[in-house]
């Protein structure tokens, strides 16, 4: 697979892409399957032995899916592959001058949610990237239209006239300012006089962007209402015209100077649906179509920095890398996080995903994260691979239908669909474009286009990054995916557990609400060119959802049986609870030595084990309902932000953690916990029942009566305790520590009809 480019001088790869020997993964991946497929055969032939059907039944339900769901995953992760990339020869090989243009988008949205201290270190470290500034455009787009936002960016991007010649000169290795302050606190002795001085001058005017920001964020209107910022006096964040700045411009086209940075608000209408982020990477094409027109975008979230700042060479590496024949459409560099909660205690740090993403990285390529990706327009602009075979362009009338009414954006559009763009260097500046830029950010642009269903982000979905993504592989696309050391990007993992929630519910159901358009794998596979595999691994994930209906199911399984008295698992002492001990235990092992393999603590796995229960039945439940919801028209799905925080260096947001790293849980009213704390109970109300009866049981005179009892039955109830031990604690705190009363009562309630509901049943045998 490795694709090597000749060169008489330097024959070596700007890529190289190699298949990992996996076969003792595959190996316990198969002992398991066997297992699971003998557990399902004992559930069929001894089905007519049970006295009681329901139970029995369900698990049969349940261990299906479970089956299904790891054949599933076997599909896709039995082929591990990587991509190492070297800068270092790229130079050597391809010319500064033949590099493609790149306009970069930086999406936002609230600036108390996302503070703006953030979002401008985000800025600054991809401003201050190794790569000719003349081929850069930094576009900004807030989405929540804060003067405060546009106040930051002003004044950032005059510090990041000091910044980035700076960056360059020292050739300093993390280009946001408040990880570089943060790390290296102060400089060496060693380190040259001039250095120091410089140093220590870039350190006072950090802290200045810094304060003017803070103290900008506090005052009801950030900075005079005259000049530039006149236009946000009276503007409300979903009702008000486009507004789009242009910051800083490089006139000359000179490779020192910054790069373009532009600042967008697309217009917002009650009477047009914005689409939330895709909406907003719409506006960010059309616009940076307009204006700048660079074959290649890379889009990032607002709090994921540039952490490596050679990252645009690794980007290039795979590029001029991989061959034309590969089809290649976008680039991907992984999802990462700094000052992660140490052990991921809610389990969405996206650790154990390692292997899934190198999995599918072997087969049509890495899915499209939504960040931290380099895409080619002309894909974007819904071009497939074969097109170039087919030399007519669009008609203008077909432009028109496809792109819009915008003259200036078909002809942008024209250029990128025939590739004659990277000679057409008759580039007008982005400064006398603002009229053009502004009439295709309006909100009815998209009206009678085909923006959101053929080109651009596509709408439908919470995740409209996998949406995109399976639209590109479908056309017959291919994708690549590299992890440079250090990481390319890092950004901020929710650090509250309500956040973690809200970000799990969003995914599961943007995800699941894939499977309900006409980008469906399994469409795509039949209809276009997704391969059978590659459809396999999105519906591995798309099915998340679902998964939380059979998994709570199974959850309530033992305490249905001990308060019925009956059984859904095997006596202990009958052979077939060492099939359910087998897969138990193999499979524990299997997700260990993965986690040992990544290099994470024994806390992490277990964490990962038990969040990934507690967050399938709780947001993943509810993803699945928002789901069902829209279905049946109740209501519609929507991209709830998720809350950024920013700890400055004296660490006063430590207040979650006692003992110095052990995070507490908090929780809000939100309902999506209701499931977990009525898992929580019945369970204990199953086996404060069992004991009792273990209890009145003489066992001295007949111990294999105790095993009659069904042993395995607590023992899975345990195991939910254990897994849900974070309720069980929130349940005696007070305060932000503490489930609300009415989130108890809630689940109390229906706790009690669950078992009033098992009385009623074994009063039926
Ligand atoms: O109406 C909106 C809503 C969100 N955003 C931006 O979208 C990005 C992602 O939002 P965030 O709340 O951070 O969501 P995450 O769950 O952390 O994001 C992951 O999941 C999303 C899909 O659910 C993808 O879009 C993201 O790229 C991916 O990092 C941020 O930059 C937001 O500013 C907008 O621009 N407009
Ligand atoms: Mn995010």
């Amino acid at each position: 697979m490795a694709t090597k480019i000749q060169d008489s001088t330097y024959n070596l790869p700007l890529q190289e892409t190699i298949l990992h020997n996996n076969n003792k993964a595959r190996a316990l991946e198969l002992v398991v399957l066997s297992l699971l497929v003998s557990l399902l055969v004992y559930r069929v032939a001894y089905f007519k032995d049970q006295d009681q059907f329901l139970p029995w039944f369900l698990a049969f339900l349940c261990e299906s899916w479970f089956t299904f769901n790891w054949i599933l995953s076997i599909f896709v992760k039995w082929n591990q592959c990587t991509t190492t990339t070297y800068p270092e020869r790229l130079l050597k090989r391809v010319s500064e001058s033949e590099f493609p243009a790149v306009d970069v988008f930086v999406t936002t949205a609230d600036p108390i949610l996302e503070p703006c201290i953030i979002t401008m270190n985000t800025v600054l470290s991809l401003l201050a990237v190794d790569y000719p500034t003349d081929k850069l455009a930094l576009y900004l787009s807030d989405d929540g239209c804060s003067p405060l936002t546009f106040y930051s960016l002003v004044e950032t991007t005059k510090f990041a006239r000091l910044w980035v010649p700076f960056c360059k000169k020292y050739n300093v290795q993390v280009r946001a300012p408040f990880r570089y302050f943060n790390s290296t606190s102060t400089p060496l002795d060693n380190d040259s006089f001039e250095f120091q001085q410089e140093w220590k001058k870039i350190k006072k005017e950090y802290g200045d962007l810094y304060k003017k920001i803070e103290v900008a964020g506090q005052r009801p209107f950030p900075c005079d209402r005259e000049s530039d910022f006149g236009v946000f006096s009276g503007v409300h964040r979903s009702n008000h015209p486009t507004i789009i700045k242009v910051i800083s411009e490089n006139k000359e086209g000179t490779p020192n100077d910054l790069p373009h940075v532009i600042y967008i608000s697309r217009e917002k209408s009650p009477k047009h649906h914005h689409h939330y982020k895709a909406g907003a990477m719409n506006v960010l094409a059309r616009v940076s179509g307009v204006m700048t027109n660079a074959p290649l975008m890379l889009n990032v979230d607002c709090d994921m920095y540039a952490n490596n700042p050679q990252v645009f060479l690794h980007a290039m590496c795979m590029v001029f890398g991989f061959k034309n024949e590969d089809n290649i459409a976008f680039f991907q560099f992984p999802q990462a996080f700094y000052d992660g909660l140490k052990d991921d205690p809610f389990g969405n740090q996206l650790a154990h995903l390692y292997y899934v993403i190198n999995g599918i990285a072997s087969i049509q390529g890495t899915v499209y994260a939504g960040s931290n990706c380099f895409h080619r327009r002309k894909v974007i602009y819904g071009s497939s691979p074969n097109d170039r075979l087919k030399s007519d362009i669009m008609s203008n009338e077909d432009l028109h239908k496809v792109f819009g009414k915008s003259v200036e954006l078909r002809e942008s559009a024209a250029r990128i669909l025939s590739e004659s763009n990277s000679k057409n260097e008759n580039r007008n500046r982005p400064s006398n474009l603002i009229d053009a830029a502004v009439r295709v950010a309006s909100s009815s642009y998209e009206y009678g286009t085909s923006w959101g269903t053929q080109v651009g982000w596509l709408y439908g979905s919470a995740t409209e990054d996998l949406l995109t993504g399976i639209d590109i592989h479908g056309r017959g696309w291919r994708s690549a995916i590299t992890s440079p050391d250090p990481l390319a990007f890092l950004g901020c993992a929710p650090s509250t557990y309500p956040s973690s929630l809200t970000q799990q519910k969003r995914w599961t159901m943007g995800l699941f609400e894939i499977l309900f358009t006409d980008k469906n794998p399994l469409l795509l596979t039949i209809k276009g060119n997704l391969w059978f595999r590659q459809a396999l691994a999105y519906f591995s994930f798309c099915l998340w959802a679902v998964y939380s209906v059979f998994e709570l199911c199974y959850a309530s399984l033992p305490a249905y049986c001990i308060i019925t008295g009956s059984h859904f698992l095997p006596k202990i002492n009958e052979r077939a609870f060492l099939i359910f001990m087998g897969v138990f235990v193999i499979y524990s092992f299997y997700n260990f030595w993965e986690c040992i393999r990544l290099g994470v603590s024994l806390r992490m796995w277990w964490n990962l084990q038990r969040m990934g229960r507690v967050n399938s039945m709780t947001a993943g439940l509810f993803g699945f309902l928002s789901v069902m919801s829209k279905l049946i028209c109740l209501s519609n799905t929507v991209f709830e932000v998720t809350q950024k925080e920013h700890k400055s260096n004296d660490g006063d947001n430590d207040d979650d953690n006692d003992n110095g790293n052990v995070v507490r849980f908090t929780y809000d009213k939100s309902p999506m916990i209701v499931p977990g704390v009525v898992i929580l109970l019945i369970n204990m109300a199953a086996l404060v029942n069992g004991m009792s009866r273990l209890l009145k049981t003489g066992y001295s005179e007949n111990w294999l009566g105790v095993l009659e009892l069904g042993l395995g039955e607590m023992f899975c109830s345990v195991g939910w305790l254990l897994c849900f031990s974070e309720f069980l604690k929130g349940l005696f705190r007070n305060g932000k520590y503490g489930i609300p009363s009415s989130t108890i009562w809630k689940s109390g309630a229906l706790a009690w009809l669950f078992v009033q509901f098992c009385r009623r049943s074994s009063q039926l045998y």
